[in-house]
């Protein structure tokens, strides 16, 4: 009973015999001798006709007119979209002669639009049109709710996809919207065929009962059913052999749709310093090199840079400028790129970085203004008009591949190419050409359900690349596959780059993505630029709170107090805005939340200057009780969590009170270290790294208080 009380069976039961055993007992009564002299009586086979043939004309007229309406009313806003769908409702909860008599008042003879119609010589009520527009009426809503449904349930991510290929909106819904509806205008469809095939009472008031004209087969029936009931229970037998086989047609067991290859799945953090990833950096293969397949990618490897070359540059890469002011979502970014450079987004969650992509590509509704200039072409901006994603030359390529399901993994990386006009014949070759490049040339005939994420992420970098972009957005691309599968993919993107430099934005939480693509780095903080710098400067002397949390080193903020010069023990004193009178300063103390901070630095400071302290958690020693002597740097912390970290152990602390008073701020780190630390930034969380046996000695648990101790030496000062 998986958990569910037993009383549930007896309604249950009820409920499925008040629905089965009348029909049931219909068919108990069927004298199967005369069946076939019943229902071909001259009568019967008319109104069985007459049934087919407007139910057939009624549900094209559905169709025609009801996936428009569906789309309108799930896509597109406009005033009083929310009452066109509940009055979309009415004909289902009318009774249908109701509907009929409302049809009569409008196309009767006297009715708003008869009276015209009538003086045009053309009298709809009371003929097969009439049937026909009394089965629309009740029909038409069965076909739009339920295709609104799909639509409200599907994103619009892989419509979005293709605009930035270059589809314009009447193919983006032959191509990509209809073919995704498949399955729920089928159902709609036949629903609305049903509806149409039973209708009665609409049907009998608006257009009578007249044989061969309007008398339907649900009026054959209750006509015959006081003259001839065995005839009447005969005609009935077909009703329900023709909805029965309607409803396994729509609801039969098909089997369910299969899951979109490299859907997102949790694995996505690394937990890898930016010392670690440096073994990644120094072992990756050479320019060209075949960095081999791994095991969910089959066993192609990736090809060298000259492979990329079909997907080369037909133009120079181009500058990017960029300002994004989202007022409503506290966004005010502004930066420029030059040409063919790599620039890596980081931030923390609601930092405005998926905004900032989405304004680029002219992607989603987010209200704010923005201005684009991708080299001397200006895609949005004041005075300009917008140009839509299709005509921007930005290409797209997201968390999920986003891979077209109805068409080849050939036809999908064709789709560019030939929306922008390609001939078939030079699109497929071209793909066949970029899916070699990315070593997926035998899976060109393949579906995407056929694919692993990993091969579906290959070909989505070759879509990406088949529309020659000018920019490309990249946004997490390699964060819902296996370790394996995302440094291949990484190192396919890497090589096309090296191949063919094209400006790009990568959003990422990876360390190994900065590492590996970006030639610098952008943080945002509720949606400004909190640091700008190349990326090996901040992925190893960062500025912002967010970068240190990144970068995996200790951060804090605060003001330069004092700055000696060259071991001087010299105050010069605290006070804003004066300057300490030496070129260089080596010893210098930073005022922060969680205290006066001893360290050095090669920066020229001023005094009363925002600075950061910067060092490395394995340099941090841990103590229950103060420690003795004099150290420079003893921090009063609040243990918040213990996380494995390789062979050691990271502990991390704030500056928050212990439990008592107000609780410490707890951070956003995850179990896996640094990429999994980003969620949140919290500038005096501190972290030190200890091996298993110091942390059991220890035997401290969250929410005490202890003493993190480090030395000054340990302690670099760099101005922010
Ligand atoms: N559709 C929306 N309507 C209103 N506000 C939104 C919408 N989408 C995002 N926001 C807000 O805009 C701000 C920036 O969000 P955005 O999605 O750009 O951040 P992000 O850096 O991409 O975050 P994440 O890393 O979680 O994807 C956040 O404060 C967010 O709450």
């Amino acid at each position: 009973m998986n958990g569910l009380p037993r009383w549930l069976v007896l309604p249950a039961v009820l409920g499925a015999l008040l629905v089965v055993l009348p029909v049931a007992s219909l068919l108990t009564r069927v004298d199967v001798g005369s069946l076939w002299l019943l229902l071909t009586a001259p009568g019967a086979r008319d109104a069985l006709w007459l049934s087919l043939r407007t139910s057939v004309v009624a549900t094209v007229l559905c169709v025609l007119l009801g996936v428009p309406l569906a789309l309108l009313l799930a896509r597109a806003s406009f005033p009083g979209r929310r009452l066109v769908r509940a009055l979309l409702l009415l004909p289902l909860v009318l009774p249908p002669v109701v509907g009929g008599l409302a049809l009569l008042t409008l196309l009767g003879r006297s009715g708003l639009l008869g009276g015209a119609l009538e003086v045009i010589g053309v009298r709809v009520p009371f003929t097969t049109a009439a049937v026909v527009l009394a089965q629309a009426f009740v029909a038409l809503p069965f076909l739009v709710l339920t295709l609104d449904g799909a639509l409200r349930s599907h994103d619009t991510a892989h419509e979005d996809v293709a605009a930035t290929l270059g589809a314009r909106p009447t193919r983006v819904l032959r191509r990509v919207t209809l073919p995704a509806l498949a399955p729920a205008l089928v159902s709609g469809t036949v629903l609305a065929f049903a509806r149409a095939l039973g209708e009665f009472g609409a049907t009998i008031t608006f257009a009578g009962a007249l044989q061969g004209v309007t008398q339907t087969l649900p009026l054959e029936i209750y006509l015959q059913r006081s003259s001839d009931p065995d005839a009447a229970v005969a005609l009935s037998l077909v009703l329900v052999v023709v909805a029965l086989a309607i409803i396994v047609a729509a609801y039969g067991p098909w089997p369910p749709p299969v899951p979109e290859p490299g859907a997102p799945s949790p694995a996505a953090a690394t937990g890898r310093t930016y010392a670690e990833v440096g073994t990644y950096r120094t072992s990756r293969p050479a320019r060209g090199a075949d960095a081999g397949g791994t095991a969910s990618d089959g066993p192609t490897g990736v090809a060298g840079d000259a492979g990329v070359a079909a997907g080369g540059r037909s133009r120079p890469p181009a500058s990017l400028r960029v300002h994004v002011r989202v007022p409503e979502r506290g966004v005010d970014v502004a930066f420029e790129v030059s040409p063919g450079e790599v620039v890596a987004i980081l931030g923390p969650n609601g930092a405005g970085k998926s905004t900032l992509l989405q304004a680029v590509a002219g992607l989603g509704s987010h209200g704010g203004d923005a201005t684009v200039a991708v080299g001397d072409r200006m895609l949005t901006g004041p005075g300009v008009p917008t140009l839509p994603p299709r005509d921007r030359r930005v290409g797209w390529l997201g968390q999920r591949a986003l891979l077209l399901r109805h068409l080849s993994v050939a036809d999908n990386v064709a789709f560019g190419p030939v929306s922008r006009g390609m001939r078939r014949a030079a699109a497929r070759s071209l793909a066949r050409s970029l899916l070699a490049d990315v070593g997926a040339a035998h899976l060109a005939v393949r579906r995407p359900h056929e694919l692993s994420g990993g091969q579906a992420q290959r070909v989505a970098i070759a879509r990406a690349l088949a529309t020659d972009p000018d920019v490309l957005l990249v946004d997490e691309p390699f964060a819902a596959l296996d370790v394996g599968a995302a440094q291949h993919a990484r190192l396919l993107l890497q090589s096309a780059h090296r191949a063919a430099p094209r400006t790009t934005l990568l959003v990422t939480h990876d360390l190994l993505d900065v590492a590996q693509l970006a030639d610098r780095v952008i943080v945002l903080e509720h949606g400004r630029v909190a640091e700008d710098g190349p990326a090996a400067e901040v992925l190893t002397r960062p500025r912002s709170s967010f970068g240190g949390r990144f970068a995996g080193v200790n951060l804090l903020v605060g003001r330069v107090a004092e700055a000696a010069g060259n071991g001087s023990t010299d105050a010069l004193g605290a006070g804003p805005g004066r300057t300490a009178d030496i070129a260089e300063a080596s010893n210098v103390v930073l005022t922060t939340a969680l205290g006066d901070v001893h360290g050095t630095s090669d920066d020229l400071l001023d005094l009363g200057a925002e600075a950061v302290a910067l060092f490395e958690p394995r340099a941090v020693s841990v103590h229950r009780e103060p420690p003795g002597g004099s150290p420079r740097n003893a921090f009063s912390v609040v243990l918040t969590g213990i996380e494995p970290h390789g062979p050691l152990l990271r502990v991390w602390a704030t500056a928050g009170r212990a439990p008592g008073g107000h609780s410490a701020e707890v951070s956003g780190t995850g179990a896996s270290g640094v990429a999994g630390a980003v969620g949140a930034a919290v500038p005096e969380h501190i972290a030190a790294d200890l091996t298993p046996a110091a942390v059991a000695e220890l035997g401290a648990a969250p929410g005490e208080r202890l003493w993190f101790v480090v030395k000054a030496a340990e302690v670099t000062v760099l101005l922010r």
